[in-house]
C-alpha cells in the first residue's frame, strides 16, 4: 500500500481554490468534473486538496479506516464505493478523526451517515447519499490506485475541487499556471459577460453564426 507520491505546491492548491468549480471544469474543457455528488455541510464550504484514493467494496470500509491513517494533513480522501448507496462508507466518527487529522475532506461515490452531525462540524464530505446504514469491515480494498470517481478519473496526487457545485479533478500533469491562468481568463470573461447583461449590451450574434455554419440557418434544415 502506496502513500501519494506527490503533491501539487501548497500555492497552486490556494489559487485553484478560490475559483468556482464551473469555471476550473470549463478551464478543463468541460471535462474531469463529477457528477451526481454534493456536499453535506453548510452553503458556502470550499474542499480543496490532494487525492488520496481508496477503492472499497460495496459497503464495506476497511480500507477507509486504513486510509486515514496513512493520509497527510490537506490530503482529501476520494473514495471509489462504486456507487452503492444502500450502506454508509463513513459518519461522524470518522469525519471527526479526519477533521483531527487536518486531512481537507472526503469525497464519496457512495453514501454516509450521520448528516446534520456532520454539517455541525464544518468538516468538508461530499457524497451521494445517506443512510443510517453502516458498512462492514472485512476488506478486500485498494489504497492509491486510480479511481472512477462520481464518473471522473482521479489519480493519487490529483487536485481536488469542491464546492456548492460539486467538484472538479485537476489531473496532476494538469495542475500548472497555464490551467490556473485559463480558469482566471474564463473567470474575468464572465464578470464582464455579466455586466453586459446588466447594461443590456451582451453580443448574441455568435448563435446565428453558428446556426448558419451547422446549415440550421439559410442551409438546407430550415
Ligand atoms: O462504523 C464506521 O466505521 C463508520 C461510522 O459509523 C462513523 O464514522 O461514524
Ligand atoms: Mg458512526
Amino acid at each position: 500500500m502506496e502513500s501519494v507520491e506527490k503533491r501539487v505546491s501548497k500555492e497552486l492548491v490556494d489559487a485553484f481554490g478560490e475559483i468556482s468549480t464551473t469555471i476550473i471544469g470549463d478551464a478543463l474543457g468541460r471535462f474531469n468534473c463529477m457528477s451526481s455528488i454534493g456536499h453535506f455541510n453548510k452553503p458556502g464550504i470550499r474542499l480543496k486538496g490532494t487525492a488520496f484514493t481508496v477503492k472499497t467494496s460495496a459497503g464495506d470500509n476497511l480500507m477507509i479506516h486504513k486510509a486515514i491513517h496513512m493520509a497527510e494533513p490537506g490530503d482529501i480522501i476520494v473514495i471509489d464505493g462504486g456507487g452503492f448507496e444502500n450502506r454508509a462508507l463513513l459518519g461522524e466518527i470518522m469525519s471527526s478523526i479526519g477533521q483531527k487529522k487536518g486531512l481537507a475532506g472526503f469525497v464519496v461515490d457512495g453514501a454516509i451517515r450521520d448528516p446534520e452531525e456532520i454539517k455541525e462540524l464544518g468538516f468538508p464530505v461530499y457524497a451521494k447519499a445517506a443512510t443510517p446504514a453502516g458498512p462492514f469491515r472485512e476488506g478486500p480494498g485498494q489504497i492509491n490506485v486510480p479511481i472512477i470517481c462520481a464518473g471522473a478519473i482521479v489519480k493519487p496526487g490529483d487536485l481536488i475541487i469542491g464546492d456548492d457545485n460539486g467538484i472538479t479533478v485537476i489531473p496532476y500533469e494538469r495542475a500548472n499556471n497555464e490551467v490556473l491562468q485559463e480558469a482566471q481568463r474564463i473567470e474575468a470573461m464572465e464578470k464582464k459577460q455579466l455586466e453586459q447583461i446588466e447594461a443590456g449590451t451582451l453580443n448574441y450574434d455568435w448563435i446565428d453564426e453558428t446556426l448558419m455554419k451547422k446549415g440550421v440557418l439559410g442551409g438546407t434544415n430550415v
